[in-house]
């Protein structure tokens, strides 16, 4: 494992372990629980990704920011209420088995398998491999491997957190046509040209195309490029977070998940011993993917 002490170094917040890069391509923050991404900027660009300024770093609890990894289910579990909202994976400290930082660039493969902590909320064996390139773009990579004697049914998402100067002023191009599951109003609909938000936003698009785009006036356009994710999730949880969503309180107005993934007719089946690979890549629109 090549982890360049010039470029990173592993540091403490709170009770989590992260790992900052610092290098001539840019800077990002990953937490070792979650593997989950939480800052990234590539030299000459915007802050890519949104982290809550009231984030909590604790040990099993979702950090609000960055780009969470919804698995192996999406929002709640759909039997039983007691289960963690979005899954395990995002809770559990994964392993960096490979991590290779440049001035150019970092490559770096973090791996989760099933545990005893794992099967203490969900009984199955499974193996969860993500790769994080970054660079003048960011791109992750998951497969997903079921072990178990039994096929596997997942629904799951990258949930990125992308900064805005204004939500109410910002659109999501590409899902124009897509019907969706609005969690709100528990209603279905079919969206009419760019999406907008004026209020609470909580959807998740179906059969959504590999691109969209965030525009966001004031900061550079965002291009997402997926491949093996076939929803599309549009969450802002309005003014109302103030009270309900401590560690998005009142900066709700600067932030949107735009997350890609499969969830609710989208979720997939993993026969036995079988695997699943998808990919999310993110851009600046005037740096090609
Ligand atoms: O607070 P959490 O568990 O990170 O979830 C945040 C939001 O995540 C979104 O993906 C869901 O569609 C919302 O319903 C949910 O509120």
């Amino acid at each position: 494992m090549t982890l360049t002490p010039d470029y990173s170094q592993w540091q403490q917040r709170d009770e989590l372990d992260l790992l900052h890069i610092d290098a001539p391509f840019g800077q990002a923050l990953i937490a070792r629980q979650g593997a989950q991404l939480l800052q990234y900027q590539a030299h000459g660009q915007s802050p890519m990704l949104w982290l809550s300024p009231l984030s909590r770093f604790q040990r099993g609890k979702a950090i609000r920011g960055g780009i969470p990894l919804c698995w192996p289910w999406f929002g709640a579990h759909p039997n039983d209420s007691s289960l963690p909202q979005h899954g395990i994976a995002r809770q559990l400290d994964w392993t960096l088995q490979q991590a290779e930082v440049t001035p150019q660039g970092a490559s770096l493969h973090w791996q989760l398998q099933d545990s005893d902590a794992s099967r203490a909320l969900w009984p199955h064996p499974f193996r969860l491999e993500l790769h994080m390139q970054l660079g003048t773009t960011l791109r992750l990579t998951l497969t997903m491997h079921n072990l178990d004697d039994r096929p596997l049914t997942t629904s799951h998402a990258l949930h990125s957190y992308f900064p805005v100067p204004q939500v109410a002023q910002a659109t999501v191009d590409g899902l124009d046509g897509c019907s969706f599951y609005s969690k709100p109003d528990q209603q279905s609909g079919q969206q009419q040209g760019p999406v907008t938000i004026d209020s609470l936003l909580d959807r998740v698009y179906l059969n959504a195309p590999d691109t969209l785009t965030l525009h966001r006036p004031g900061l550079p356009a965002l291009q997402l490029r997926s491949a093996g994710l076939h929803s599309a999730i549009v969450w802002n949880p309005g003014p109302g977070a103030e009270p309900h969503i401590p560690d998005v309180g009142p900066h709700w107005s600067q932030m949107l998940c735009v997350e890609n993934g499969n969830a609710l007719d989208n979720s997939l089946t993993l026969p036995i011993g079988g695997s699943h690979q998808l990919r999310l890549e993110i851009a600046e629109q005037s740096v090609a993917c």
